[in-house]
């Protein structure tokens, strides 16, 4: 099966095939501050979606929704919602003039961590598979702007065309004034869920590292208590202030909104191009210069960190593999650098078969040794069992998907669900035979810090 390419079943529609239908339109617009598209609409709350990678290449923000995909207790949860998300697509009407990826009607959202595991009040509001089509969109695509608006039709109706222009209409017609940012919102308390029994499960697993299971990572939760409502559009300021380089994220849910600056790419597809990321392995930044690259040079040696690393490539190669006509990895990593950590990372390229899908990659990866563990069935178990959280959409794809069937997902590490004046943010680390409790313990403490300061809690 194919992906729209805008096409409208005229007959269909006719012969009254369809209850419903999408129609949407695309317009290019005069390039101003994307974030102001965020934050402008505060009568959306709830229903808002922010995306930016680390290039600033793709910045996508979704406002309203005219479509949810909301899956639960499904096996296969990846292809349910490709299938989802084509059917909506078949009874369309596409008024698209510009060829780019994340221009026109685009589905956002990400999955659960690991849907198995039994879902806690924490992360009640979300689905398995949480997705959603915006009303309307902005697309800032290499420095272009173009808004996409997306109406959803009951009926089959003539005047489409006219419709959506007034829906175009009204949209910039409306004014809504930004509300100022509230600058310090004190932090009340920071609560570390189960830190000490987190330290006492590491210490059980590494002793049991020996046999087939190799790897497993382990994360934990710090709850924060501020004294006002957090706001996301100055928690999603903050972030693309401090965590430029990185994936930044927010989708909003009624109350809840879960939030991140992850530096870790699940998967990206443009045409038949893919790219993935092996991120894994961990030193913090120096204070000067001359003591970030020794740190540096000591994490490029590091045994254990090359061996927690090694996992994620060899996984993530066979895994590309397996759906790609040729893939393209270097032999050894290189550093990432953000502003609280260094990683080792090693990108991944390759060329995806024709019948393969992004959604089909997803599902072969995820969980990666890098939030999973090695082999991934065992580890998953582990973590299943042992682990005192549910990560809910923590550590797991978080993206988007185009018309076309291109897109992109991130891994959502380096994040905290917002819910009024409370936040939690998760924190995990690859842990192997010759892990230091301690060290990892601290490892989490230096991955949290991201968000602890863009929620304002920590400098
Ligand atoms: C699990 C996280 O990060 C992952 C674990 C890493 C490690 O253990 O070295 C490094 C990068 C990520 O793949 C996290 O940030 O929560
Ligand atoms: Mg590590």
């Amino acid at each position: 099966m194919k992906y729209s390419k805008g096409l409208l079943v005229d007959d269909k529609v006719k012969q009254g095939k369809y209850s419903s239908f999408l129609v949407s339109k695309v317009i290019k617009i005069e390039p101003k501050d994307y974030l102001s598209f965020f934050t402008n609409y505060s009568s959306y709350k709830g229903k808002r979606f922010f995306w930016k990678d680390p290039s600033s290449e793709n910045i996508l923000i979704g406002i309203g929704r005219c479509k949810e995909i909301y899956i639960n207790k499904q096996k296969d949860l990846y292809m349910a919602v490709e299938q989802s998300w084509r059917d909506f697509l078949e009874n369309s009407k596409l008024m698209n003039d510009f060829n780019r990826i994340g221009v026109g009607p685009v589905l956002f959202g990400g999955f659960s961590f690991d849907p198995e595991k039994p879902k806690t009040e924490l992360w009640k509001s979300f689905a398995d598979a949480h997705f959603f089509v915006p009303e309307f969109m902005l697309s800032e695509i290499n420095g272009e702007q173009f808004l996409t608006v997306n109406m959803v039709m009951d009926e089959i109706d003539v005047n489409y065309e006219q419709e959506i222009e007034e829906k175009l209409s009204l949209f910039f017609d409306r004014k809504e004034n930004m509300k100022p940012y509230m600058e310090g919102n004190p932090l009340i308390n920071s609560i570390e869920v189960n830190g000490e029994k987190w330290k006492h499960v590491v210490g059980n697993v590494v002793a049991n590292l020996n046999g087939m299971l190799k790897k497993v990572v382990l994360a934990r939760e710090c709850r924060l208590v501020f004294k006002e409502e957090i706001q996301t559009e100055f928690v999603l300021d903050q972030l693309l202030r401090e965590q430029n380089n990185s994936y930044i994220f927010a989708l909003e849910e009624g109350d809840n909104c879960f939030i991140g600056a992850s530096p870790e790419r699940l998967v990206k597809k443009t045409g038949n191009k893919v790219l993935s990321t092996c991120l894994a392995g961990s030193i913090p930044r120096g204070e000067n210069e001359e003591r970030d690259q020794e740190l540096g040079a000591r994490l490029l040696a590091d045994e254990k960190n090359r061996t927690e690393h090694q996992y994620v490539v060899n996984m993530i190669q066979s895994a590309m593999e397996m759906v790609c006509k040729q893939v393209e990895i270097p032999t050894a990593p290189s550093l990432m650098k953000m502003r609280d950590i260094q990683h080792l990372y090693t990108p991944v390229k390759g060329i995806l078969r024709e019948t393969e899908s992004l959604m089909e990659l997803i599902r072969l990866l995820h969980p990666t040794p890098a939030l999973g563990g090695f082999p991934q069935r065992l580890a998953m178990e582990k973590i299943r069992k042992e682990e005192q959280l549910d990560r809910g959409l923590y550590g797991a794809p978080l993206g988007w998907i185009d018309y076309q069937g291109n897109g992109e997902f991130a891994v959502s590490i380096r994040s905290g669900l917002i819910q009024k004046n409370e936040a939690s943010i998760f924190a995990g680390c690859g842990i192997v035979a010759n892990s230091d409790v301690e060290l990892e313990y601290k490892e989490t403490a230096m991955k949290f810090r991201p968000m602890q300061r863009a929620l304002g809690g920590k400098k």
